[in-house]
């Protein structure tokens, strides 16, 4: 998220201005948490293109026909999250770029209300139990870098991803943060 912000100063602005217009100078709360929209839509789109997670593990319990696929009891399956978040039938040809206005009017709008097409957390009873906390986190520590600092990517940054149990930057992401505050 801090690497698509660096690299998308507009909305960068756009996110930073609703932070600022919601919590001020203050320590953000959870009544103004949950009044993130623009941050709301960012987590999602950086998700979608860069969620930790690339699949989702299953194993089959008895034999089971899906359409024309028939699954043999007793196999393993690894349903790629990866590749359904990157799908140009579902999410057009621009489905690389970074574009949190596909979340403007929220996930089931954004999926066509495909539940499955988005899917970071995972699905089903096994679903991931630190979702709620995670986007929490993730929402208080970018407000409290946008109330102090704009984010630029620093010339050094190579892009590289990389699975390693989950998704990260290979190198690091090298950002150049500024003060908004001039004193500070
Ligand atoms: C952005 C952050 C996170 C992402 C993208 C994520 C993603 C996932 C995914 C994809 C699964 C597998 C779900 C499935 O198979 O349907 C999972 C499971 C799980 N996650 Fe997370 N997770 C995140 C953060 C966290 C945090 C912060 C915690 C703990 C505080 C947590 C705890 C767990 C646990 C315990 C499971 C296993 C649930 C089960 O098998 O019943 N996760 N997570």
């Amino acid at each position: 998220m801090v690497l698509l912000l660096a690299s998308h100063g507009d909305w960068q602005e756009k996110a930073s201005r609703e932070v600022i217009e919601i919590f001020g100078n203050q320590y953000p709360n959870s009544e103004g948490l949950s009044k993130l929209k623009i941050m709301t839509m960012i987590i999602n789109e950086s998700l979608r293109l860069y969620g930790p997670a690339v699949g989702l593990l299953r194993k089959g319990g008895s034999e089971v026909r899906l359409g024309n696929l028939v699954l043999p009891a007793d196999i393993d399956i690894l349903i790629a999250n990866v590749a359904l978040h990157h799908d140009p039938q579902q999410w057009g040809d621009d489905v690389h770029l970074f574009k949190p206005e596909r979340f403007a009017e929220g996930v089931a709008k954004a999926t066509n209300y495909n539940t499955a097409a988005f899917c970071p957390f995972g699905l089903g009873p096994r679903t991931c139990v630190g979702t709620t906390f995670a986007l929490m986190e993730a929402k208080i520590a970018v407000s409290m870098i946008l109330q102090r600092y704009t984010i630029s990517l620093s010339p050094a940054y190579v892009h590289a991803p990389v699975s390693i149990i989950t998704v990260k930057p290979q190198h690091g992401i090298q950002v150049i943060l500024e003060s908004l505050h001039h004193d500070a």
